[in-house]
Order: C-alpha cells, then structure tokens, then sequence
C-alpha cells in the first residue's frame, strides 16, 4: 500500500524472505512495528500477501464500522483462509450465523441444563476413570480439553447420540486445526491456478464433509420428517433452529447436504477458539494455585458443588471472579496476533484520511490493543481479578457491563466488533466458566513443575497454548 510505512522488504522476491522471518518471529515483528509507528497505520509484510495493520482505538473503531461491501471479512476469510478449496465451496455460506445470533443465545438458559450433563459426564470420562486414589495424575491438557469441548458443545449443536459418537467426535475435534494449517500452506505456496485440483485431493483424502454428512445424515431426515408431520416440536439443538429459521423463510428447505456442512462451519468457528482459550486459563491456574482457593470460594457460594445440575445461567453470570479470570486470559492471550482480517473491495478511507486501495487487506494487531499500558496498567502481567471491584469485604462485582468478558470495545476486541461481532460469544462464556467452575469444585491441578506455565506456541501470528504440555490434576483435597 504506497505511501504508508512498511516493517519489510518492498519487492515481491524479498517480501517473501520477509514473510519466511515473520513466520519466526512474526510475534514480535508486529511489536516492533507498533510500537516503531506509534499512532500511525504501516503496512505489514506476511508470506504472500501484505497486510495494512491498525493498532489505535480510533483505526479500529473505523475498521468495524466500516460495511462489508467495502471492507469484506467474507473476501479476506476466502483467500487468507482457502477454505472453499479445502472444505468446499459451500462452506462460505452464512445462513447459520443469525441462528446463533437469535435461536441459540434466546435458548441458553433451557440448553444449560443438558449442557451441564454433558459436562459431568466427561469429566467422569475423560478424568475420573484415570484418576487413582488421591494421586497426581499427568493429562495432556490440550487433546483431553479438546475432546471434551467438543462433545459438551455439540450437545447444542446435534445432541444425544451424535455429540458422543467417536468418530463425529474426532472429525469436529482436529477439523478446525487441519483446514487450518491446510490452508495456510495453500496460500503460500501453491500457485492460483492449482489450488483448485489440489483442494479436490485434498477433499477426497479428508472427506470432512462427506463423514459429518454420513453420522448426521440419519438424524436430520428424522427430524424433517418430524416437522412434516407435526407444528409442535422441541427446538433442542442447532439442527432443529437451523430447520425451524428456514421453515420461517419459505424460502428453501436446506438439504441434508447443507446442513452437515453448516454443522462443520459452526464447529469450526466454537471449538477451536473456546478450547484454546480455555487452556491458556487452565495453564495460568495450574502454574498459579493461589488462585484456585478465590475461585474455589465464590463457585462455593454461588453454586451447589454436589448437583451440578441445579446450576443456572444468572449463578454463573454472577460468578464475577471467573468471569475476569477469562476476560485477563482473553486479554493476555490472543488467538492470533493479526485479528479480523478484511480485503478493502472498494477503496477505503479512515477517519483520520488514510487510504486504503482496493485490494488491500486490513487487519487489527490485537496484542498492541489489548497490551495498550494507557489502557491496562502492567499490561504484560497475568493479574487474573484485575476487572473486579471490591464493593464491600465480602461482596465483589465486575461494576456494570463494559467489564464483563463478552463486552467488546476498541480497547478489547477479543471477539471483534461491528458487524461481525461474535454471535457465539455468551455461548463459550457460559461453557467456559461452567467448566472451570465443576474443575476447582472438584479436582486440584497444578504443573509438573511448579509454577512454570508452559510457553504458548507461535506460528506466524497464530497463538496456541502449548501443545504438549501436562498439567496434573487428583480429586480435591485441598479445602
Ligand atoms: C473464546 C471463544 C471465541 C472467541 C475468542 C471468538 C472470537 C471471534 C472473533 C474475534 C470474531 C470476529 C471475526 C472478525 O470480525 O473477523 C468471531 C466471529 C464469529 N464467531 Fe466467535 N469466538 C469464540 C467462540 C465462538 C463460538 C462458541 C461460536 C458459535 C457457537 C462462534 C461463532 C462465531 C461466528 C459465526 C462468527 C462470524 C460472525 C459474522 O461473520 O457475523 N464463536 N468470533
């Protein structure tokens, strides 16, 4: 983009040498640069493309409110991602995402109770049935994480039997991770012309689609049958809010085909982000047990230990200690280091006159924002109640919404803004903090070496809490 400054090489040859060092180092590159440009906009180089990055509250404010027609998350997401090559190009379309927005979050409080069973049995699965005694126990946090997000979450999304079936459960699992990576080295190393045939073959070895369509199949034609025969159904899971939101249109019944593939979609964009996130959390208590006992007492007030079942939207909203307990771990730890990815359609201008030509990308450099020292005293450091406020000696509370975790603004954009807002961000919340409250009312956890949190892995921009690391974990013992 000419005439704003740039961290890299201007050439197309050595922006590629550039985009292989920020593979390295590309954490740190966009530190550096931020905090080279100050207030300003700059141009930052990654492998195969380059990407206008915005860092201040008021670029950012103009980045989300800027439409789609002109800054377009759909036209970035398609390249940057390859996923139409990678899944199929029916995997863009976005029919599931006002369901999220409406059917799903107006039912949350009705789904919590099913939700929180799923929970309680894979806690017993996946943990207790490994637990010995009153011993420590290693785990690999992030596949046993992985597996049991994945099932609790897709009790909303498919339910009993279908969240439970292993092979479902390994598909959903590991897709968002292997279309992922399959798309990035796509992006960067195939020419445009092949991505096509490769992303075929790359289809018919992965067969994503194809095995979701296999396992769901069965129970989506039940379910249109059911709604054929009868008006009067219990909307239980996203297969049924997504039938229910097109028999409302009139305007297309979507077949099972398309449905298996807004079922990828949906799993895509949930378990990903709430397993990754909720893992940088879990580190940060297993390294720090001190918080285990603050967080341990207010789930103890708040919420009945012996019958998880009883536990209600509202007792978890007001769990405030959790809830800033992600809210600093959302802050701390990004998903990526380049956040809501647009291609400029139009050529755009921001507030302060900075264009943007067509053809360009814009993205936000999260970490500078939500690192911002003006914003965050000690920006650096992991202080886990920094959003709560003492009201009195016992009493604590996060004093009004803009502090709660599902809150954005141009100084937390952890779940973007404007347009593309997270839909599902009330739904990780809940599953989140519903999850580590059940983990300090019954288990004990720390490192195997104390207080050592295990370093997040980089890949470019990408942020992953350590893939390999354990973190033990025995019944609890400790009052
Ligand atoms: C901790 C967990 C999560 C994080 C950090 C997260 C973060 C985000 C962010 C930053 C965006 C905006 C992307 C952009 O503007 O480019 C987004 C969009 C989206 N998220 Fe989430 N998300 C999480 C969980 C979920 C869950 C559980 C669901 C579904 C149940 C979900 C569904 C979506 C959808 C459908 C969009 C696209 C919305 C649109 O294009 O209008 N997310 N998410």
């Amino acid at each position: 983009q000419r005439g704003l400054p740039s961290n890299g090489f201007s050439s197309v040859f050595s922006s590629y040498i550039n985009g292989i060092l920020d593979c390295v180092d590309g954490r740190d590159a966009i530190r550096r640069a931020c905090s080279k440009y100050g207030n300003e906009l700059f141009t930052f180089c990654q492998l195969g493309n380059w990407v206008v990055l915005v860092h201040t509250p008021h670029h950012l404010r103009d980045l989300c409110n800027a439409s789609e027609d002109i800054l377009s998350m759909e036209g970035a997401a398609a390249e940057l991602l390859q996923l139409g090559n990678t899944v199929g190009p029916e995997f863009g379309e976005t029919y599931h995402i006002p369901v999220i927005r409406t059917s799903m979050n107006l039912h949350m409080a009705q789904l919590l109770p099913s939700i929180l069973n799923e929970m309680e049995c894979c806690f017993k699965r996946y943990v207790d049935t490994r637990l010995v005694g009153g011993e420590w126990t290693p785990f690999k946090a992030l596949d046993t994480l992985s597996r049991m997000m994945c099932q609790t979450s897709n009790r909303a999304f498919v339910g009993l039997p279908l969240c439970r079936n292993e092979e479902y459960i390994d598909v959903t699992s590991r897709f968002a991770s292997q279309v992922l990576f399959a798309g990035s080295i796509m992006k960067m190393l195939v020419p445009r012309m092949l991505r096509k045939p490769i992303g075929l073959i790359y289809r018919s070895i992965y067969r994503h689609h194809r095995r979701i369509l296999k396992l769901a199949k069965p129970i989506i034609e039940e379910r249109k049958k059911e709604r054929h025969f009868s008006k009067e159904h219990p909307t239980e899971d996203m297969i049924g809010w997504l039938l229910d939101a097109a028999s409302d249109s009139d305007e297309f019944e979507p077949s099972a085909e398309s449905l298996a593939m807004r079922l990828l979609n949906v799993n895509f964009v949930a378990l990903h982000t709430t397993t990754k996130i909720f893992v940088h959390a879990l580190y940060h208590l297993a390294a720090n047990p001190q918080y285990i006992l603050e967080l341990r007492q207010e789930a103890e007030q708040l919420l009945d230990k012996d019958h998880p079942d009883r536990w209600s939207k509202e007792a978890l909203g007001r769990c405030v200690k959790l809830d800033s307990f992600f809210k600093e771990t959302l802050r701390v730890n990004v998903i990526s280091a380049l956040t809501l990815p647009r291609l400029a359609v139009k050529d755009f201008r921001f507030s302060d006159g900075t264009q943007v030509s067509a053809g360009h990308y814009v993205a936000c450099a999260s970490e500078a924002v939500q690192r911002d020292s003006k914003v965050y005293p000690s920006p650096d450091e992991f202080r886990p109640f920094r959003f709560v406020v003492p009201t009195s000696e016992e009493e604590h509370s996060l004093q009004g919404w803009p502090n709660r975790m599902t809150s954005t603004s141009e100084t937390f954009p952890a779940f973007g803004g404007g347009r593309h807002l997270c839909p599902g961000r009330f739904f990780a919340a809940m599953v989140m903090k519903m999850f580590m409250a059940y983990l300090v009312l019954n288990y004990d956890v720390k490192m195997p070496r104390d207080g050592v949190r295990p370093a997040d892995e980089w890949l470019g921009p990408l942020c992953s809490p350590a893939t390999r690391a354990h973190v033990l974990f025995r019944k609890r013992q400790v009052l």
